[in-house]
C-alpha cells in the first residue's frame, strides 16, 4: 500500500514537473551555497557519491506525523538518503530508522535544534511540528508553546544560519469574516481557533523576516490532507480519512460534521509534491511567500455518494460535535490562482480520484482484517506526550 502511494506520488510528481514546463535551473540558497535543482525527473541526481554541496541537507521537524515520513521519502529520492534528517519527540519504529537518519528534536528546545543544524550542516528546514485544530483547541497552552514558541525557534535559527525554511499554513488561518467561496490568497484573516491564530502568526512572522532580513521563508496553506498510510493528527478535516476506514470495516460511518459542510481537501500526493515544487523554486521566482494550494472541495454527503459508487451498501449518519463550529468558520473553496500563476501549481486529484486512491490503498488492509498500522499517536496520546 505504501509502495503504491509512493509510486503514485512519483508519477504525479513527474507529470507535474512536465506540466509546469518551467526549468528549475540552478538556485542559490542564502549562506552562499548553491544546489542543483532536479530537472524533470524524480530520479536521484548524480548518484550517491555526488558531493553533498550539490544537494541540500534537510531537517524535517514533527516528521512522524501524517505528512512527514512521505515527504522524507520524496526528498531522499531526490537528494540522497543521508541528506534528509527526520526528527520528532516520539520514538520511531524500526521501519523509520532503517530508511535513513532519525534524530530526537524538541522544537521547544532552541539549543537542541541549534546543535542539530550545526552538527549536520543543515541547509533547509521543513517545520511540521504542530498541534492540529481540534487537539489545539483542547489544549490552548500547549498549542501556544508548540505552534508559536516552536516556530519562533525554527524561524530565528533559520535566519541565523541562512537556511531555507518551509512552514505550512492551513485553511484554518481564515475565519468567518473571510470570503468562503472562493477564499483568495490575500484577504481578511480573523481565525477563531488558537490553531488558526498560530498559523496567521507564522505567515506574518515569516514574511516579516523575509522582508527585514531576507530569510528564505516559504509557506503553503494546505486544505485537509487525505492519506491512507498514517492516521491524521487530530484535526477538523479528519472525518474525510476516517470515513474510508469505517466504510471498509463496518460499511457505515457516523460523521461529526453535518452533511452539507463543504471544505477544501487535497490528496497527500499533491500535498507533498507542492512542498517539493515550492522548495525547489529559485527565491526570485516567488513574488509572495504564502500561497493557497487547492485540491477539491466536497461535503460529507458528496463524499459518501462517491464512496457508494464502490461500496453500494455504505451508510452515513450525522452527529455534529464541537468541530462543526470550527469547520463553519473555514473556507469552502480555496482560490489557488496565485500559486498556479507564479510557480505553475496544478493539483492532480479531484474528488473521484481521491476516493479511488483511498479505497484502493485501504481495501487490502481490511480484506486481511488487520486495520491500519499507524506509527502516529492518537490526539490524546499526542497531548499527553507533548
Ligand atoms: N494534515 C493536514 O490535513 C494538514 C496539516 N497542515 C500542517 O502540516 C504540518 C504537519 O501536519 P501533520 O503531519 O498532519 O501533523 P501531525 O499532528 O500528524 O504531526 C505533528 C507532529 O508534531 C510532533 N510534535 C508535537 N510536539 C512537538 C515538539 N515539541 N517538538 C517536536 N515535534 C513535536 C508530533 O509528535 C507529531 O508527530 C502541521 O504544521 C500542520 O499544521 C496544514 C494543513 C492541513
Ligand atoms: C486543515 C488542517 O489544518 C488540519 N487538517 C485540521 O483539520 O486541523
Amino acid at each position: 500500500m505504501l509502495r503504491t502511494a509512493i509510486k503514485n506520488t512519483l508519477q504525479s510528481f513527474e507529470k507535474g514537473l512536465l506540466l509546469s514546463q518551467k526549468p528549475l535551473g540552478l538556485y542559490a540558497i542564502p549562506g552562499n551555497r548553491s544546489f542543483h535543482a532536479a530537472g524533470s525527473s524524480l530520479a536521484p541526481r548524480g548518484g550517491h557519491d555526488t558531493a553533498h554541496e550539490e544537494r541540500p541537507r534537510i531537517l524535517i521537524t514533527g516528521s512522524l506525523g501524517q505528512l512527514g515520513s512521505g515527504l522524507a521519502r520524496l526528498f531522499r529520492m531526490r537528494y540522497g538518503k543521508d541528506n534528509v534528517f527526520m526528527s520528532d519527540i516520539r520514538k520511531p519504529t524500526r521501519d523509520i530508522t532503517s530508511k535513513g537518519p532519525y534524530i530526537f528534536a524538541d522544537v521547544l528546545d532552541y539549543k537542541c535544534l541549534q546543535k542539530i543544524i550545526v552538527t549536520h550542516r543543515i541547509d533547509w528546514i521543513v517545520h511540521f511540528s504542530a498541534l492540529l485544530s481540534a487537539v489545539a483547541e483542547a489544549n490552548v497552552a500547549l498549542a501556544m508553546r508548540v505552534n508559536i514558541e516552536g516556530t519562533h525557534n525554527v524561524m530565528e535559527l533559520a535566519n541565523q544560519y541562512g537556511l531555507r525554511v518551509f512552514i505550512p499554513s492551513t485553511i484554518g488561518a481564515f475565519g468567518p469574516e473571510s470570503p468562503r467561496n472562493p477564499t483568495p490568497n490575500v484577504t481578511i484573516q480573523r481565525p477563531k481557533t488558537i490553531y488558526g491564530v498560530s498559523k496567521v502568526h507564522t505567515e506574518l512572522l515569516g514574511e516579516y523576516y523575509n522582508h527585514k532580513y531576507g530569510l528564505d521563508f516559504r509557506c503553503l496553506r494546505f486544505p485537509g490532507v487525505l492519506s491512507s498510510d498514517t492516521h491524521p493528527g487530530g484535526g477538523t478535516t479528519d472525518y474525510a480519512i476516517q470515513i474510508f476506514h469505517d466504510a471498509l470495516k463496518e460499511g457505515r460511518y457516523t460523521c461529526y460534521l453535518g452533511p452539507n459542510t463543504r471544505l477544501p481537501m487535497m490528496h497527500i500526493d499533491d500535498c507533498l509534491r507542492s512542498v517539493v515544487e515550492i522548495m525547489e523554486r529559485e527565491p526570485e521566482s516567488l513574488p509572495v511567500r504564502t500561497y493557497n494550494v487547492a485540491g477539491a472541495s466536497f461535503t460529507p454527503d458528496e463524499l459518501a455518494a462517491e464512496i457508494r459508487k464502490s461500496i453500494p451498501h455504505f451508510e452515513i449518519n450525522y452527529r455534529p460535535d464541537h468541530r462543526q463550529a470550527i469547520a463553519d468558520s473555514w473556507p469552502e473553496v480555496l482560490d489557488d490562482s496565485a500559486a498556479r500563476n507564479d510557480w505553475g501549481w496544478r493539483p492532480e486529484y479531484n474528488t473521484k480520484r481521491m476516493v479511488t486512491s483511498m479505497l484502493n490503498d485501504l481495501r487490502p488492509v481490511y480484506q486481511q482484517s488487520h486495520g491500519i498500522e499507524s506509527d502516529v499517536m492518537t490526539k490524546q496520546q499526542l497531548t499527553v506526550a507533548a
